[in-house]
């Protein structure tokens, strides 16, 4: 049975007060119910309500007697679509597991996503959103109950991604198609329309919609087009089935403004009309002001926010962009004064650590750096003869 929480603990490991600019909101949850069906205004049904007293003051007369921050909502009916409970995520080392005395990358990370539900995951480079989507898709062995993808184990049932109803576009697609299960490279000699149509079990209504969405030309020979529009085959590729959960990994890089647009309004579309959820990473938020539901703010591996899109415009009257610029910048500048603070007291300014790892520790061991994103093999660090294995742990 999927617990649900109905607690907010705004006490921050990363971030300070003034987040939100008037106060901010610093949040991290045991558990935080992202709900679309949040501005519908009712008390909390069960559980208890914890609301740290510096967020009351701040917030609680305009949103919290509303009940429209997560994790005050009332629980809903229906199973949601992405639970993760408590995540914690180191990267293996060589043996399957993590390296002595490394720092989880992820740890206590909580959130809950129901049908239709939008969310954009913001947060710096290295934050780890990608390794959120990865676990998310299946890609990193996590416990079967810390992430439940359509209450399955997103890892151990791998009937998820291969029968459609979890779809993952991420950085490997730069490279190929990982479709069902078969991987195409998308840099052959092949006609976009053989790609298309070699697809079986898709609806043709839905497959001729998101030809015209994403505008391909079925006689485009996919070595001979442009970075564009090869992605525009990729990610026509990628959404033929009907997904019920989607990752996206800024997949969006190479689309031209109008492609971009389109197919946000598509995926939008997905989610009010078919009940899917869409989890989206990007630095990019040209376009994006109304479209997500909700917003999660990642620092540091660790969850800062999660809110209502209706919420974050209540608190911050910027634009979405100039919003996460904000967080970003106070992240920035916190980490800064704790670097300085590190060298006033005499320690190094930056934690040592092994490269590519989070390996730290004076003097520090060497012993992995980890899996290279993206291969299968990874390198002993320091080594002059790097070894290459295979690790069945992390799926690509
Ligand atoms: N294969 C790996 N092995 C070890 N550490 C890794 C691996 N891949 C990523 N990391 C580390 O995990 C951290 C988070 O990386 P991740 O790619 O998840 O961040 P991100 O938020 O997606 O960043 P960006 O916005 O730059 O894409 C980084 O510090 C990175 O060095």
């Amino acid at each position: 049975m999927i617990e649900s929480y109905n607690t907010i603990d705004v006490t921050c490991p990363h971030l300070g007060p003034d987040l939100l600019g008037e106060g901010g909101l610093p949040t991290r949850s045991p558990a935080t119910t992202v709900n679309s069906r949040s501005s519908t205004l009712h008390p909390p049904t069960a559980g208890k309500v914890f609301i740290n007293p510096h967020f009351r003051q701040l917030f609680l007369a305009e949103l919290c007697d509303q009940r429209a921050i997560m994790g005050v909502n009332e629980q809903n009916d229906n199973n949601p679509m992405v639970v993760i409970n408590k995540l914690k995520f180191t990267y293996p080392g060589i043996d399957g597991h993590p390296p002595p005395g490394s720092v989880p990358l992820i740890e206590d990370f909580s959130l809950t996503l129901n049908s239709g539900d939008r969310c954009l995951l913001v947060g710096s480079n290295g934050a780890g959103k990608t390794t959120i989507l990865k676990i998310l898709g299946g890609k990193h062995m996590v416990e079967p109950d810390m992430v439940r993808v359509l209450g399955r184990s997103a890892f151990h049932d791998t009937s998820l991604t291969s029968s459609g109803d979890l779809a993952y576009l991420g950085g490997e697609w730069r490279r190929e198609v990982a479709f069902a299960g078969f991987d195409v490279a998308i840099q052959m000699d092949i006609s976009a329309e053989k790609m298309l149509f070699g697809v079986s079990g898709v609806d043709p209504k839905r497959r001729a919609e998101l030809i015209k969405v994403l505008d391909v030309d079925l006689s485009w020979r996919m070595h001979k087009v442009s970075d564009g529009q090869r992605r525009r085959v990729q990610i026509c590729m990628g959404l033929l089935k009907e997904f019920k959960v989607l990752l996206l990994d800024e997949i969006t890089v190479d689309l031209d403004v109008l492609a971009r647009a389109d197919l946000l309004t598509f995926l939008k579309k997905e989610c009010d009309e078919r009940g899917a959820t869409i989890i989206y990473a990007t630095h990019i938020f040209d376009g994006l002001e109304n479209w997500p539901s909700h917003i999660v703010y990642v620092a540091h591996g660790k969850l800062q926010l999660a809110l209502p899109m209706e919420d974050v415009k209540k608190m911050s009257n910027l634009s979405l962009m100039r919003t996460v610029e904000k967080w970003l910048r106070k992240e920035r500048d916190e980490e800064r004064k704790r670097r300085k603070e590190r060298k006033a007291n005499g320690l190094p300014e930056f934690e040592r650590r092994i490269d590519g790892s989070r390996v730290t520790g004076d003097p520090v061991r060497v012993v992995n750096n980890g899996w290279a994103a993206g291969r299968l093999n990874s390198t002993i660090a320091g080594e002059e003869n790097f070894v290459y294995s295979s690790n069945r742990v992390m799926r690509q």
